[in-house]
């Protein structure tokens, strides 16, 4: 990457990976699937495009991991741990993965990985960046949400310094989540056309970028992770209360200081009490119950991807 008269440069996208089955959430092990069989939907000229299931252990005893959550694998500590066999599943694969498609951080890693998810939560179809200053992927941002309009399809930005995690996707230089729910661990609903098209404008928008075109700078919005909201505890650890009816399944709409956040099971209502007004996600979340957390706030914001094309050699 390189600015050069106000534009910023970056090389072709050559090596691209579709990850699905991160977690056994359906839509992402169907289309992987479907295109480890048959490609012809996500080739595109000039571009390598492979589809692959990270972690097939899990996906066939239908669980979320065997011993560790994989998308909280690919640390620096992780990635160098030796010993082999003794390691847990997740993090052998973690290993496995950084071979095949990094090693994460080198020039030799693949240029974009796209990890395919979905959430109990009514979130709708949402892209997870991890870097505010990944222009290649703001410009992504943009043109999928350009070319599904006035179907939605929203940004949520993890640079939190403590809540950031260490992803399968990261491997590559550039890392794009797709999000897409509501939909069960385990269960297939059609929403997966969704993901399905949200990848195409995706894969359209790589091929658009390699032919050489110019994507001018403009804003892109996006959901910022702010906090992680646990459910409320008894002193064992254990939960005392559900998100409230009024709160449930209103993933991005504002919550302002005073409204209904949780209900306990005896009947009373816990307000939020927070310094202004945040857009919650990740509501009740059902693999997020092992990770302390009812729903997590964003905060809205305008970042501007600078105008990107690619190297001329
Ligand atoms: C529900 C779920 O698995 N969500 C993903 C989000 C992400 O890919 O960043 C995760 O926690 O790993
Ligand atoms: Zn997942």
């Amino acid at each position: 990457m390189s600015t050069l008269h106000g534009s910023v440069c970056f090389e072709q996208a050559r090596r691209v990976a579709v990850f699905g089955g991160t977690h056994n959430e359906m839509s992402g092990v169907t289309l992987v699937n479907l295109w480890v069989k048959n490609g012809a939907e996500i080739q595109r000229k000039g571009l390598e495009a492979r589809p692959f299931i990270t972690n097939p252990r899990a996906v066939e005893k239908c669980t979320r991991y065997v011993d560790t959550d994989l998308n909280r694998a690919f640390s620096p500590e992780n990635l160098s741990a030796p010993g082999g066999d003794d390691l847990p599943y997740e993090v052998q694969r973690a290993q496995e993965i950084n071979r095949l498609f990094g090693p994460k951080g080198s020039p030799e890693a693949y240029d974009v990985i796209f990890d395919l998810h979905n959430t109990t939560s009514n979130m709708g179809c949402t892209l997870i960046l991890e870097n505010s200053k990944d222009h290649f992927n703001l410009q992504m941002m943009n043109y999928i949400k350009k070319a599904v309009a006035p179907a939605c399809c929203l940004v949520l930005l993890n640079e939190h310094p403590l809540l950031k995690y260490s992803t399968s996707r990261s491997v590559a230089k550039h890392p794009v989540g797709l999000e897409v729910g509501p939909q069960p661990q385990g269960v297939l609903r059609s929403i997966f056309e969704s993901m399905r098209i949200i990848l195409k404008h995706a894969l359209d928008f790589i091929e658009l970028f390699n032919e050489g075109v110019e994507f001018p700078a403009c804003t892109v919005e996006v959901f910022r992770v702010l906090e992680r909201v646990d459910y409320p505890r008894d002193t064992n650890g254990n939960i005392i209360a559900m998100v409230h009816p009024n709160l449930q399944d209103c993933d991005w709409e504002p919550l302002t200081p005073g409204d209904p956040m949780f209900q306990t099971f005896d009947g009373k209502t816990i307000y939020y009490q927070g310094p202004g007004t945040v857009y919650p996600t990740f509501i009740n979340e059902a693999a997020y119950y092992e990770k302390q957390q009812a729903f997590v706030t964003t905060r809205r914001e305008a970042l501007v991807a600078s105008t990107i094309r690619k190297f001329l050699h």
